[in-house]
């Protein structure tokens, strides 16, 4: 027996639009990401995939996307969980900042350590930013452990236990699983789902609005390596113009 998977980054968001770091700050889609999130809708039902579950973040951009394609595919009403653990990565002192002018600033090499590399996260945030969570209610639970900035790493370190405890269990019982997250969340659980190393994940991208479907076996292992996209033309095409952010 496998179980399904279908992983869906929120559509375009209004930062998204403008290029800005955004991370845990909590942007709304734009029109074209709301379109995206339908059209992610349409492309389940073509392809038959009815979730029976969905799992979102606390960020309005991931669970506005998560109704609106279940809203299409008629499934509004299934079950839902939110956790932080499902967030975007904090994007640290970069979150409000332009990505072309941090290029144009840092250059090459550290802009691309802080938005792809494995283990070095951005400068932290201080509380006392506009762009900043410390105080956000949804967030209280936390105390100390609300990130300030986060790498690909502590994200991988604070998704699998929700992984775990809680998308696991839906899949072991039989149930197709939507998880509406973020490209950077979304890009951890691939990693850990293929193997892939921590020089090659640099290299992955997640386009907005599109399912990205996996069948796992009995131990949760891909029977296809990377999923596969249930528009993998128009995938392609939007992740490419996702790694070329900034340029
Ligand atoms: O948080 C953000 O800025 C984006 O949603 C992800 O940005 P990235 O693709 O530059 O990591």
């Amino acid at each position: 027996m496998t179980h399904t998977l279908v992983l869906l980054r929120h559509g375009e968001s209004e930062w998204n639009a403008k290029n800005l770091f955004t991370g845990w700050v909590d942007v709304d889609l734009t029109e074209k990401g709301r379109a995206e999130a339908v059209r992610g809708g349409e492309l389940m039902v073509e392809a038959g995939l009815l979730p029976d579950i969905v799992h979102t973040s606390l960020q309005r951009r991931a669970i506005t996307t998560a109704h609106l394609s279940l809203d299409v595919a008629d499934r509004h009403w299934i079950p839902v969980k939110r956790s932080w653990r499902l967030n975007e990565r904090h994007y640290g002192a970069l979150q409000g900042k332009d990505k072309k002018q941090t290029l144009a600033e840092f250059g090459e090499e550290q802009f691309m350590l802080w938005r792809r590399s494995f283990d070095t996260p951005p400068p932290p945030l201080d509380d006392s930013s506009e762009f900043s969570q410390a105080g956000d209610p949804r967030y209280a639970d936390l105390g100390d452990e609300l990130p300030r900035t986060e790498c690909l790493k502590d994200v991988i370190a604070r998704f699998l236990p929700y992984w775990e405890a809680e998308i696991v269990p839906d899949l072991q019982s039989g149930r197709t699983v939507l998880v509406a997250a973020h490209g950077n969340s979304l890009r951890a659980l691939v990693k850990h789902l293929d193997q892939i190393s921590d020089e090659d994940i640099a290299g992955l991208n997640i386009p907005t609005g599109m399912p990205l479907v996996y069948r796992l076996d009995e131990d949760m292992r891909p029977t296809v390596a990377g999923g596969e996209y249930l528009d993998p033309e128009a995938a392609a095409a939007a992740a490419a113009a996702v790694a070329n952010q900034g340029r």
